[in-house]
């Protein structure tokens, strides 16, 4: 079956906000990462969760003097990433990896965040570490179906798959099934025309024609995972599935992009940052 182009944002209708509505009913996401020198991908991931609507942003970050950068926005809620503090925090929505680093605390996290009853989103390092892990891809595949979304760009996908980005890139369609089969997640294949696919039978692959390649600068990956889990958390109650939230979150994030461009913004040197609001702006369109 080909792709079939991704048209989505007709669900965001459901996000809108009744007037009893209070922060319970837009979900808690927890991200961990940020290890050193990293602190920016996850400062990116929770600035995009809090302005895609998350009702509580709390952040996990690794190397101790993220702080000073993570301060910049008071309203996430800031520790360092422990798994005591990981099963204390009852997140809703659990996004794991953006610059998480390699180390053994990070597979610690990782392997305790697979093993959790929250709905997860893994990206950039979480991946790296499965690729090169048995024991963490087992945990990735007995996870409940429809509970984890992966979003490797092509490296990542490459490492997954046990080949190199070149192949990835000759056919994504064949990659993404490949990757589907591998970890039994929802998958979210990066990188101009982003696939994503769903474990459920019969579900079509999604293409995204939008966007464009002024997205190609480090931390718009981070935004995406941040956007994802947003939508996702309200989706619990606003009745959005992750795959769903998947589908929406991609194509808001390239849409806004591609608004940026036409008020002038970018290709080149659009940032992340300018993304993060835009994506707002779009949400919030009736
Ligand atoms: N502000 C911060 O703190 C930031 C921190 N970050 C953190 O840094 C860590 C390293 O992550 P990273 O993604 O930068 O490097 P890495 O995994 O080695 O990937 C490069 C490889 O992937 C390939 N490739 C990628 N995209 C492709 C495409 N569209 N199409 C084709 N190929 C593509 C690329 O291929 P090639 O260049 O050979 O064409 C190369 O092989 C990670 O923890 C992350 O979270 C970042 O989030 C940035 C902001
Ligand atoms: N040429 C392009 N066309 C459309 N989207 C692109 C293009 N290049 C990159 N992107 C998008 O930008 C984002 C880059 O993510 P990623 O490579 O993970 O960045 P990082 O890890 O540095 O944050 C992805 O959502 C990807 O689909």
């Amino acid at each position: 079956m080909n792709p079939q182009e991704l048209n989505s944002l007709h669900l965001l209708r459901r996000l809108i906000r009744q007037p009893h509505e209070h922060k319970g009913h837009a979900g808690k996401v927890l991200i961990i990462g940020g290890d050193t020198g990293m602190a920016g991908s996850i400062l990116l991931s929770g600035r995009a969760a809090l302005h895609a609507g998350a009702g509580w942003v709390m952040i996990g970050f690794l190397d101790e003097r993220a702080i000073s950068v993570l301060a910049d926005q008071p309203e996430l809620m800031l520790s360092h990433a422990s798994r005591e503090m990981m099963a204390q925090a009852q997140a809703d929505v659990l996004a794991i990896g953006p610059g998480l680093g390699q180390s053994q605390q990070a597979r610690d996290l990782l392997s305790d965040a697979l093993q959790s009853s929250a709905l997860l989103v893994i990206d950039a390092d979480g991946l790296n570490l499965i690729a090169g892990d048995a024991k963490l891809m087992k945990q990735l595949k007995s996870r409940p179906t429809l509970s984890t979304v992966i979003t490797p760009h092509p490296g990542e996908a490459a490492k997954l798959l046990n080949t190199t980005a070149e192949q990835v890139q000759i056919n994504r369609p064949l990659a993404i099934d490949q990757l589907l089969a591998l970890t039994g997640s929802i998958v979210v294949l990066k990188g101009q025309h982003t696939l994503i696919k769903s474990p459920q039978l019969n579900e079509p692959t999604q293409m995204c024609l939008k966007g464009h390649p002024g997205m190609g600068v480090a931390g718009m990956g981070d935004v995406l995972t941040g956007v994802i889990a947003a939508i996702m958390s309200q989706g619990i109650k606003h009745h959005i599935n992750p795959f769903e939230a998947s589908c929406v979150a991609v194509e808001l994030h390239a849409a806004a992009a591609d608004s940026l461009l036409n008020q002038g913004i970018g290709p080149i040197g659009l940032t992340p940052t300018e993304v993060i609001k835009e994506i707002r702006n779009l949400i919030n369109i009736k």
